[in-house]
This record gives structure tokens, sequence and C-alpha cells, in this order.
């Protein structure tokens, strides 16, 4: 990798935090979005996470390319209108490093 992913993630986390108080819904699409509420951010990443499902059954990366970032973006809105952080997912994933799927299945029953 080029360029490290929580450099791009954490751009976009301080835009979207920024989006989200200013709440110029006129001006930008972010603060639009949440003006709408949670469920429509929800319902948003569903729609985004399907088309890029269709893109990669369909194997065509320039689409898949977009909807992936199509998705990471609107998922990035919604942690952050719940309140969450990028840091806190990168902590989850890293903790699970190393660690089977079968196992930590498995310790949650
Ligand atoms: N990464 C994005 C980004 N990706 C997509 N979009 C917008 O998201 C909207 C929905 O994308 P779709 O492809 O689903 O478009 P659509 O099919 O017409 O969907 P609908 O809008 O009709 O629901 C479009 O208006 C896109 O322009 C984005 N808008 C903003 N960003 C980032 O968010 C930052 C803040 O943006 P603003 O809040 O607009 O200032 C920007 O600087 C960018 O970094």
């Amino acid at each position: 990798m080029s360029k490290a992913i929580g450099d791009t993630l954490g751009r976009l986390e301080a835009v979207i935090h920024d989006r989200l108080a200013a709440g110029e819904s006129d001006t930008s699409y972010v603060a639009s979005l949440a003006a709408k509420g949670r469920g429509k951010i929800a319902q948003k990443l569903g729609e985004e996470a399907v088309e890029a499902v269709i893109a990669a059954v369909s194997e065509d990366d320039p689409e898949l390319i977009g909807e992936a970032s199509d998705l990471i973006f609107h998922l990035s809105i919604l942690i952050a209108e719940r309140g969450l952080t990028w840091d806190m997912i990168a902590a989850e994933l890293d903790r699970r490093d190393g660690t089977s799927g079968h196992v930590e299945k498995a310790s949650r029953q």
C-alpha cells in the first residue's frame, strides 16, 4: 500500500465531523444526509453495499473501486453520526489480529 489508509480515513473523518457540526445542508452532502436522520444514512449504506456486491460479481474493477469508496464513505458518516471513530474500529480489528474466525465465534457463544 503506497499510503496509509489511516491517513485517508482520518482526513475523511475530520471533514465529516466538520460538516456534521456545521449542519449546512444546502452546501454539504454529509450535512444534508445527516439531516434526514440515522435511518436514511443506514439505508444509503445498505444501497451502497448492494451496489458494491453487484460490481464485485460483475468483475468490473473500476466500478468496484467506485462502489467500495461510496460504501466506506457512507460507513464513515454512519460511524461519525453515532459518535464513534475509525480508531475504535481499528482497535477492534487489531484485537482480532491472529485470531481464528472460528475461535472468535466460539468465544462469543
Ligand atoms: N467522498 C465523498 C462522496 N462520495 C460520494 N459523494 C456524494 O454522495 C452522493 C450520493 O452518491 P451516489 O453515487 O449514491 O449518487 P446518487 O445515486 O445520485 O444518490 P442520491 O444522492 O440520489 O441518493 C452524491 O451527491 C455524491 O456527490 C460524496 N460526497 C462527499 N464526499 C467526501 O465528503 C467530503 C464532504 O463533502 P460535503 O459534505 O459535500 O462538503 C468531501 O470533501 C469528500 O471528501
